[in-house]
């Protein structure tokens, strides 16, 4: 658990100022501003280099620059055009935390997912460092297994394989000895042979390392030349207080712009997206408010529990899990006025205006549950407390609805409605924007007495099978009179037959190219956490009990009162 002590610096690091001023990372920081004051699209367009000769990609960073150019935003100062045109400069990725599931799960393959697709520096290694003790090739052989050729499935797949692997290698230490890092900075120095190097971590760990491994990354193995860059997996504490100081710590080593706080669902496609379908489509915006927005909902689901999760999870639960982070990031880019421009910045700053205009979520507006063990079909589901890692009687939350409200002229009184969700019947995330109903409609007597049914809904379906689509009243084909409501569909796999990057290959590449846009701002951070916290605290305080729902149901009942109370029904399962 990422409790308010375990993030303060360890006593190595109690002199932090003083230490912090003369770290690498700090230094670069005269460097990074004063090349923040180019203007940025001329100037960069100038700056760009190739990474490759040839295999140029189709795929583009989210800002839409081509991947296979670098932006030398917060270069150090020895980049020069030279550097850049003869290839002289390197990338060293450090995977911390190598031997977890993440890395195994997500990092590597996307790494290699990147590398397949020509999206890396010609000139790159890939580190994994963990105190478990493997040698280069243990490394390898244990990613190996995860590696797969998304596109292209046969051609060239297995020598691509190999010479990833080829680029990968590891280094084994604990997360706070500086020393251990000093050797590995040895070995980047090695591979790096001299050119400039520009550094990125990974940190795949628990959140009470992530200081002592930014305190000894930074002091004993950052770039001296290049950048140095720090991707911080979630959770970034558990209320306003811990992430505050765990900003605090993580800020005498770094600065923001060398944070790169992942929240991996703004790297989904349909998320992505959501910026796309309000700004660049004349129909959407106009109704985008509360004049015609009934209420909008956020809905995630998993149909399986937290196996093998459990002692993280049980220090969260689900709201800090799913909703804090993942629904929250996605209502704000949903909410969020028409940023100035589609810089990160414009559009980080429109994301905690929005948040900062919310409510926060009180008790009475918020249901909790915890699933319980559930026979189907013969077969034995646990329930969350069955978990060895679970304590017996624990109050953790699996699942949760809540409302929420932002209080501007644009959603004033527009509830909306978040629900996540473990051990559920269906895997799955959507948004659900149901619409108002038609004012003195003409055909009011063609539907039953059931209006609510016949409201617009759009359904954005971030995942699975990739959709979005639009529920219209229609008229059946026939002499009567008769309406249906049907889909304008708009699904992925059919329009768009090729397979969607993963998340994590589109954050990795933007934290390479330096784009921030879908990272997580520390105001951000700030906003979201102050939303959540009184009711996360009262929840705890008061020993609120979750109501049980079995392993595999469409969770409590309690989350249907919730909606009621605000006039609303859940679209996932009024379709199910
Ligand atoms: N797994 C997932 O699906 C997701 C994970 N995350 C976040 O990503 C990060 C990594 O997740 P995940 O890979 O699942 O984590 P793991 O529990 O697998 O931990 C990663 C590595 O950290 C080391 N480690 C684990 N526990 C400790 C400890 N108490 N003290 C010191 N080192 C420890 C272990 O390496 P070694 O013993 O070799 O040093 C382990 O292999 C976490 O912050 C997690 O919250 C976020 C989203 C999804
Ligand atoms: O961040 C997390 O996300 C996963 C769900 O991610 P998805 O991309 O598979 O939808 C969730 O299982 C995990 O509990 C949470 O920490």
């Amino acid at each position: 658990m990422a409790t308010h002590s375990m993030i303060i610096p360890s006593s190595s690091s109690s002199s932090s100022s003083s230490l912090a001023a003369a770290s690498p990372l700090r230094e670069a920081l005269p460097l990074f501003t004063k090349s923040l004051t180019f203007p940025r699209k001329s100037s960069f367009s100038r700056l760009r280099f190739r990474f490759f000769a040839e295999n140029l990609s189709q795929l583009h960073s989210s800002n839409g620059c081509p991947t296979n150019f670098a932006s030398l935003q917060d270069s150090g100062d020895n980049l020069t055009e030279e550097h850049v045109t003869k290839g002289k400069s390197t990338l060293s990725i450090t995977v911390v935390g190598a031997s977890g599931d993440l890395a195994k799960k997500k990092i590597f393959p996307a790494l290699f997912a990147l590398y397949y697709e020509g999206c890396l520096p010609q000139d790159f290694s890939v580190f994994g460092y963990a105190r478990t003790k493997l040698t280069h090739e243990e490394l390898r052989v244990m990613i190996s297994s995860t590696l797969t050729c998304r596109i292209d499935q046969k051609e060239n797949c297995v020598d691509k394989m190999d010479q990833f692997l080829k680029r990968c290698f590891y280094h084994s230490g604990q997360y706070n000895s500086e020393d251990d890092f000093a050797e590995l900075n040895i070995k980047l120095k090695e591979k790096e042979a001299g050119k400039l190097s520009n550094r990125l971590y990974y940190l795949s760990i628990p959140p009470n390392i992530f200081v002592d491994v930014v305190r000894c990354a930074s002091l004993k193995a950052s770039s001296v030349n290049g950048w140095t860059r720090v991707i911080v997996e979630k959770p970034f504490g558990r209320d306003s207080e811990s992430s505050g100081e765990l900003t605090r710590c993580l800020k005498q080593y770094l600065t923001e712009e060398q944070i790169f706080r992942i929240d991996h669902y703004l790297g989904k496609e349909l998320v992505e997206n959501l910026s796309v379908l309000r700004f660049s489509n004349l129909v959407f915006e106009p109704l985008w408010s509360r004049n015609y927005i009934r209420n909008v909902q956020l809905i995630f689901s998993e149909d399986f529990g937290t196996e093998g999760r459990g002692g993280y999870f049980d220090q969260y639960g689900i709201i800090r899990d799913i909703m804090q982070n993942h629904l929250l990031q996605i209502l704000a880019l949903f909410a969020m006025e028409t940023p100035v421009s589609l810089d990160a910045e414009d559009i980080r700053s429109e994301k905690v205006k929005v948040l900062r205009s919310m409510k926060p979520l009180l008790l009475e507006d918020v249901i909790v549950g915890q699933y319980k063990g559930h026979s189907k079909g013969g077969k034995a589901y646990p329930g969350y407390t069955d978990d060895p890692t679970v304590p017996k009687r624990s109050l953790t939350p699996t699942f949760a609805a809540a409302a929420m409200f932002i209080n501007n002229a644009r959603w004033d009184g527009v509830p909306f409605l978040m629900k996540a969700g473990k051990a559920l019947h269906t895997r799955g995330a959507e948004i659900r924007v149901q619409f108002r109903h038609v004012p003195g409609n003409l055909y009011r007597k063609n539907f039953a007495t059931d209006l609510d049914k016949a409201t617009n809904e759009l359904v954005i379906r971030v995942q699975p099978d990739e959709g979005i689509y639009l529920r219209v009243n229609n008229k059946v084909p026939g002499l009567g009179m008769r309406l249906d409501r049907s889909d304008l569909n708009l699904l992925y796999r059919s329009r768009y037959p090729r397979e969607i990057p993963d998340a994590y290959e589109r954050l990795l590449l933007d934290a390479i190219e330096g784009e921030r846009r879908l990272f997580i701002r520390s105001d951000e951070l700030n906003a979201a956490w102050d939303l959540f916290t009184p009711a996360l605290k009262e929840l705890e305080e008061k020993k609120i009990e979750p109501e049980l729902y079995p392993y595999g149901s469409r969770g409590p009942v309690g989350a249907h009162y919730l909606a009621s109370k605000y006039n609303v029904r859940w679209g996932d399962l009024e379709e199910t």
